[in-house]
């Protein structure tokens, strides 16, 4: 990739220089601000971002050693301010970056040096097709309002994608019907087998179990993906969304006749009318800034290239959350996935290591990058993923454990070798830290066969 040269910028032409410099308001940004902030309390520390408020993680729990919960809360900058006397935060998107002179350039004009910098600048929709107003991608507040105003309206939708995205939203979108457009045999690839997919989809088609909810499910449909359909649609830069995003918006459509405004035509040769098709395509880091002039590696994935202190290719720039790419020898446990778990850490620790490295100290990579885990909610089920949860990168060497209650629980155990190396836990299973304990300490279970899940043994004690 060729990126055109910018003028080379002095330092006396900045308006002030911090010793730390976070670029974004998301769950990375603020959290490495926050690392910042009290690992060394004299640092001046600025925080670029674009909107008026940020993203705090709140009711933080460290469920077991590796896995946690928290809400996501919107919050005025202000309140970061408060809470840290040196933090200046600047209303600005980034435009440019200078890495040879430790400078960047905000969209108001201004130029801030830095000792050094964290990118946090997150990602956004990978969306089907560009420039088309009827296709749809979800990150934000003001995207997420604009797929409520349309839904309003709207009798028919087209979904596309089989991930995050797409399995809230089928299940939470009422009134309208929803034509469901997956690629893949089963629902949610990019979180679950075939099997747990099968135990999820009976609530698609139950009451919802709220007893507010009025209405029945909403018919869906599903039918393959055009493949090679991908486009790169900029959208606003607003901080992603996290699980309870749909909370607190209506959605709901119009439930009388109109026209389509919008034609989809699937691989299978079928064409759907629709009033709008919501792109859940996907994410692309949000890079573009920061290449030009500068020497960064960026992955296939189009995410800077970190090592395992989260440093870029570029002196003194870290990058931490979904702008990233990690690419340091990882644990045969963990994977990258961009979730606000993982930005959360990757902030976290990159707060950590620019701060030892301000300080000349050493710093290890984190205890949480051992084990993938990740807490989250679908179709009302709380559901855990632990280490390679679907056998990712094990080929045909692993052996896969279910037990599964309809309607009620779904276990899965992957054993590499006779040994625990991933599971995803649906349902109140209360087995996940007995079975973080279980890969984590790699013992060899082959002598418990199938009696591992056995739901009349208390395998709490088992293991004790
Ligand atoms: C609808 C939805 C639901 C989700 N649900 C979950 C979930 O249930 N669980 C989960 O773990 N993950 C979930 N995710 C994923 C999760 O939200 C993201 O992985 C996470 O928020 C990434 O955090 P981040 O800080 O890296 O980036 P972001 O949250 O995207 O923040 C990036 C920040 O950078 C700022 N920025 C961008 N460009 C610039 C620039 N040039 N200059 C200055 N500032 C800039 C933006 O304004 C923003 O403040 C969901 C995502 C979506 C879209
Ligand atoms: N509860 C949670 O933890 C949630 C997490 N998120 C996160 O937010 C981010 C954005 O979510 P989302 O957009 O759903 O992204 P995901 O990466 O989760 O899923 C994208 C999906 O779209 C599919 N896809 C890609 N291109 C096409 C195409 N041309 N036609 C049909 N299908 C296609 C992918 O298939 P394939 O994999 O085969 O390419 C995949 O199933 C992700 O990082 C996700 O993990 C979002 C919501 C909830």
């Amino acid at each position: 990739m060729a990126f055109k040269t910018v003028p080379h910028l002095t330092p006396s032409g900045f308006k002030k220089t911090f010793q730390f410099v976070v670029m974004g308001g998301g769950i990375a940004g603020v959290t490495c601000v926050e690392q910042l902030s009290s690992q060394i309390p004299s640092a001046d520390v600025a925080l670029i971002t674009a909107g008026p408020h940020i993203k705090a993680v709140t009711n933080y729990k460290q469920v077991s050693r590796t896995l946690e919960e928290f809400d996501v809360e919107e919050q005025p900058s202000s309140v970061l301010e408060e809470k840290f006397p040196n933090l200046t935060i600047i209303h600005s998107a980034v435009k440019s970056l200078h890495t040879k002179s430790h400078c960047v350039e905000t969209a108001d004009g201004r130029v801030f040096g830095y000792k050094k910098l964290c990118i946090c600048s997150g990602a956004r929709p990978k969306l089907l097709t560009q420039d088309n107003p009827y296709v749809l991608g979800i990150r934000d507040t003001d995207s997420a309002q604009e797929f409520q105003k349309r839904l309003s309206k709207a009798k028919r939708i087209v979904i596309v994608g089989n991930g995050g995205i797409a399995l809230e939203l089928v299940y939470e979108v009422e009134g309208c019907e929803v034509i469901w457009a997956v690629k893949d045999k089963a629902i949610g690839n990019t979180f679950f087998d075939a099997g747990a997919a099968q135990f999820l989809i009976p609530s698609l088609e139950a009451d919802k179990p709220q007893a507010a909810a009025p209405c029945k499910r909403p018919r869906y449909t599903t039918e393959e993906a055009a493949p090679g359909a991908y486009g790169h649609g900029p959208t606003d830069s607003g901080s992603a969304l996290g699980p309870d995003w749909h909370e607190g918006i209506a959605l709901r459509g119009a439930e009388q006749v109109r026209y389509w405004p919008v034609y989809v035509r699937l691989t299978n040769a079928k064409t759907f009318g629709c009033d709008f098709v919501v792109s859940a395509t996907g994410v692309v880091p949000n890079t573009e800034p920061f290449l030009q002039g500068n020497t960064f590696v960026v992955a296939d994935d189009g995410g800077l290239q970190v090592d395992d202190h989260m440093m870029t290719s570029e002196p003194d720039v870290y990058a931490a959350g979904d702008v990233c790419t990690a690419c340091w020898e990882q644990s045969p446990l963990w994977q990258q996935m961009r979730l606000w778990t993982q930005a959360r850490q990757m902030g976290w620790y990159a707060g950590r290591c620019m701060a030892a490295h301000s300080l000349s100290e050493p710093v290890e990579l984190d205890f949480c990058f051992e084990l993938f885990s990740h807490i989250t909610k679908f179709f009302n089920y709380k559901v855990v993923l632990l280490g390679k949860f679907n056998g990712q990168g094990l080929g045909p060497d692993h052996e896969l454990l279910v037990r599964c209650t309809k309607g009620q629980e779904y276990v899965k155990v992957v054993l590499s070798g006779g040994r625990m190396v991933g599971a995803v836990l649906i349902g109140e299973t209360d087995l996940e830290e007995t079975f973080e304990n279980l890969i984590l300490n790699q013992m060899d279970l082959t002598p418990y066969g199938e009696e591992l899940l056995n739901p009349d043994i208390d395998i709490e004690d088992y293991f004790d």
